[in-house]
């Protein structure tokens, strides 16, 4: 027979979201998933912060239903003020099949493996790596940059096809998945850069999940000191041809450039922008309409 589950629905100021989700998950000991969040949008412009937010979160229904309401109720209550003030509304209760639950919000999020060993695991689902198997664990609760974006997994495997780099910088580092691949690839220095704080700190996070180092900063690309077995840039097309001198800059000689998030029509216009940079084009790869261009310093 079917397992179902309840699925707990609370609809709360955004604010309150992350401290809501930990309490729920605490309390249910399942995951829980967060509606109305932009993950693996291209870029943050345009994106507006929701005032309020979806968490669900799913029990056993044939645990005390009553009492873990009461418990949520009495938690949204507490918190209610320092979150705005206004009436947070009752919690629904729907009882779901577990089909329904597993094609739902979990589809989006499954262990996903890239390349040949780089595997992306999303924190909740429980993985037993095969040998080599290099793990990255992500909340997609979090933040864009979950590896579920063919810009971001065309990254991950001309990073894996490049082998182990010594020093790496990731330009655009969003969620900080680029990054945490290439320390999983045994990079013995790693800097991210973004110019949104926000994914700064959302990186953080996910290298403190990993338990891996990388330095995070929000420095101008042009800025940052040294130059990098490895340069990452997972940006749009017109901001890789206007920074095309910068990047190029950084390559070390024998190093590579990688550059994703350009459309496949607009393949044409990198490649021209990087004409002058001085470092040749080696590889091509594309997924759906997206392309990934490898290029080499030959120093
Ligand atoms: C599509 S996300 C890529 C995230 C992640 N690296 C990945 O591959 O999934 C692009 C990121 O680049 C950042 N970005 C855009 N222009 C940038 C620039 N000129 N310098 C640094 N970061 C930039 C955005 O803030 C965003 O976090």
């Amino acid at each position: 027979m079917d397992k179902q589950w309840a699925e707990v629905c609370c609809q709360v100021p955004a604010g309150l979201v992350d401290l809501l989700a930990d309490f729920l998950v605490e309390l249910s000991g399942n995951g829980v998933s967060i509606d109305n969040r932009a993950l693996d949008t291209f870029t943050l412009d345009g994106i507006e912060e929701p005032d309020t937010a979806t968490v669900r979160a799913y029990f056993n229904p044939a645990t005390d239903m009553a009492g873990q309401l009461a418990r949520i109720e009495r938690f949204l209550g507490d918190n209610a003020t320092a979150f705005g003030g206004a009436p947070i509304p009752t919690p629904t209760v729907t009882l779901i099949r577990d089909e329904d639950w597993s094609t739902g919000w979990r589809q989006h999020f499954v262990t996903t493996r890239i390349g040949r060993h780089l595997v992306i695991k999303p924190t909740w689902e429980p993985f037993t790596p095969e040998p080599g198997d290099r793990v990255i664990e992500l909340d997609p609760g979090m933040a864009f940059g979950t590896g579920t974006h063919p810009t971001t997994r065309l990254c991950l495997e001309a990073l894996e096809t490049l082998g182990c780099p010594d020093r790496v910088l990731d330009v655009g580092t969003g969620s900080g998945i680029l990054a945490i691949a290439a320390v999983r690839l045994g990079a013995r220095q790693v800097i991210g850069t973004d110019i949104d704080p926000d994914a700064v700190i959302v990186a953080g996070e996910n290298c403190a999940l990993n338990g891996v180092e990388v330095e995070l900063v929000t420095t101008p690309l042009a800025l940052i000191p040294g130059r990098f077995d490895v340069v990452l840039a997972n940006i749009l097309a017109e901001d890789l041809v206007r920074m095309a001198g910068d990047l190029a800059a950084k390559v070390a000689a024998g190093g590579h450039l990688i550059l994703s998030g350009i459309l496949t029509e607009r393949e044409t216009f990198v490649v021209e922008g990087f004409d002058r940079s001085g470092l040749a084009l080696v590889a091509t790869s594309r997924e759906g309409e997206w392309s990934c261009l490898v290029y080499r310093n030959r120093g």
